[in-house]
């Protein structure tokens, strides 16, 4: 099983290309099930989710292929199969985003139950609940979502209980080819159901709202294929710049999207790194000095994001003060917590807060991933650790960095992959 070996290597600097945003990429793959012809994605990054959507709609008879590198075409009309079966689910619980698509448009759907993962129980509650309410028939047994409706799903209100990323892209889906008005209020406004619902209108969907908290979508009999560009990846974005302000370095971010990572950006001012942004571009530049400590809190765009906590732990974790990071999306999104103390991190854990002593001077220590956004903030932490950090279970990673260990050294950082 791969590794990563980091050594601390001093302030990073220069330039890094940021590629297509992973949870972008997967919901609109699973939105080329509804159109009647080829759909073409572009800057779909090389990841292990994406590599898995594509088998996932291969499964389910698609034509798959990749263009060229960063270009995805995928013929729908050949799906002859409804089910998505328990050995991909597993590994990647984004495949529950085929459910609304595969019973909007072929009227049945079998999708794996997710279940939890580190970070959580993850239910899909609302999911269900969403699509029963445009009437369809939903049962659970023997761990699949079994999903039917004689004719197309009918629009409906949809109020939902709390704000759920991936069940607003899968009901926005569902709603696209029902027939009728679809609302769906307290709907998550993240930047990735944006970008879904533009890809959606560009195939002749009717979605209004996006980026506010109620989405009215009018149902279309068809939709076509089209060509669509994934947008930036501001997690991956965010990663960087947290790593550069952690080695008190300088860096530009490339093709990214400055105006969906204001929460973010935010606080790496207050950090105390110097921040300028184009239209596509943002640079950080700490001047030689250390981090500042900042309080987080999670919550749903457009608050800071949760995907963005751990990098940030590690950041409070060497700079000067004592700050709080309280988690308030996912029950137990902490695993990173321990390792970060195997390799000196002063913190208490209280419940859902971390309360974090900064100025640790970390050593370099075995370590080992749990979950996508810890592995990345182990690996931060190495980048300023005497000696060397080897973060294990590295498949986190590649399911949501692309060639992380490259992009590092294009900055100066010493980490390599080893097999
Ligand atoms: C592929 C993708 O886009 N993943 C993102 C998506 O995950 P995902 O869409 O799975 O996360 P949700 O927004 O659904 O989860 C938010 C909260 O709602 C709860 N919940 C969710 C659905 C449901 O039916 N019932 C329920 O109780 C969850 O347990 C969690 O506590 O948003 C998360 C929160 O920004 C991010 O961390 C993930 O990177
Ligand atoms: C939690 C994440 O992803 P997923 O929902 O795919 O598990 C993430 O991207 O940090």
């Amino acid at each position: 099983m791969d590794k990563l070996q980091i050594r601390a290597a001093g302030p990073l600097s220069g330039e890094v290309t940021i590629s297509g945003a992973k949870n972008a990429a997967l919901p609109i793959l699973m939105a080329s099930v509804l159109a009647d012809d080829e759909m073409r994605i572009g800057n779909m990054p090389a990841l292990r989710d994406v590599n898995t959507s594509c088998e996932l709609l291969r499964q389910l008879g698609a034509k798959v292929s990749e263009l060229k590198q960063g270009v995805v075409a995928i013929e729908p009309q050949h799906i002859n199969h409804q089910v998505a079966p328990y050995e991909l689910v597993k590994t990647m619980r984004a495949s529950i985003m085929i459910l609304g698509p595969l019973l909007a448009k072929y009227g049945q759907a079998d999708v794996s139950l997710p279940g939890g993962c580190a970070i959580g129980a993850r239910p899909v509650n609302l999911h269900i609940q969403g699509l029963q309410a445009m009437g369809a028939t939903v049962t659970v047994e023997e761990g699949y979502v079994k999903a039917r409706i004689d004719g197309r799903l009918q629009g409906a209100r949809i109020l939902m209980d709390m704000v759920s990323v991936t069940g607003t892209e899968n009901l926005m889906m569902a709603a696209a080819l029902a027939e009728g008005t679809t609302t769906i209020e307290n709907a998550a406004r993240e930047p990735e159901v944006v970008d879904l619902a533009n890809c959606l209108n560009a195939m002749g969907a009717n979605v209004k709202g996006a980026g506010t908290d109620t989405l009215v979508i009018e149902g279309v009999e068809r939709l076509s294929g089209i060509y669509y560009d994934v947008m930036p990846d501001r997690i991956e974005t965010g990663t960087y710049l947290v790593a550069a302000a952690v080695t008190g370095g300088s860096i530009v971010c490339r093709k990214a999207a400055p105006d969906t990572m204001d929460a973010v950006l935010m606080k790496l001012e207050e950090a105390g790194a110097n921040i300028e942004c184009g239209p596509d571009w943002i640079s950080l530049d700490m001047q030689g000095q250390a981090p500042k400590a900042v309080d987080i809190k999670t919550a749903p765009h457009p608050a800071f994001p949760t995907d963005m906590q751990a990098q940030f732990c590690t950041l409070n974790v060497v700079a000067e003060g004592v700050s709080k990071v309280t988690e308030t999306i996912f029950e137990n999104r902490f695993m990173h917590i321990p390792e970060l103390q195997r390799m000196g991190a002063n913190v208490d854990l209280e419940g859902n807060t971390a309360l974090i002593k900064g100025g640790a001077n970390l050593t370099g220590a075995q370590v080992m991933a749990t979950d996508l956004r810890a592995s990345a903030c182990l690996v931060i932490a190495g980048l300023v650790a005497d000696g060397v950090t080897t973060v294990d279970r590295i498949y986190h990673l590649d399911r949501g960095y692309e060639h992380i260990e490259d992009k590092m050294a294009g900055l100066g950082a010493n980490v390599v992959r080893v097999k």
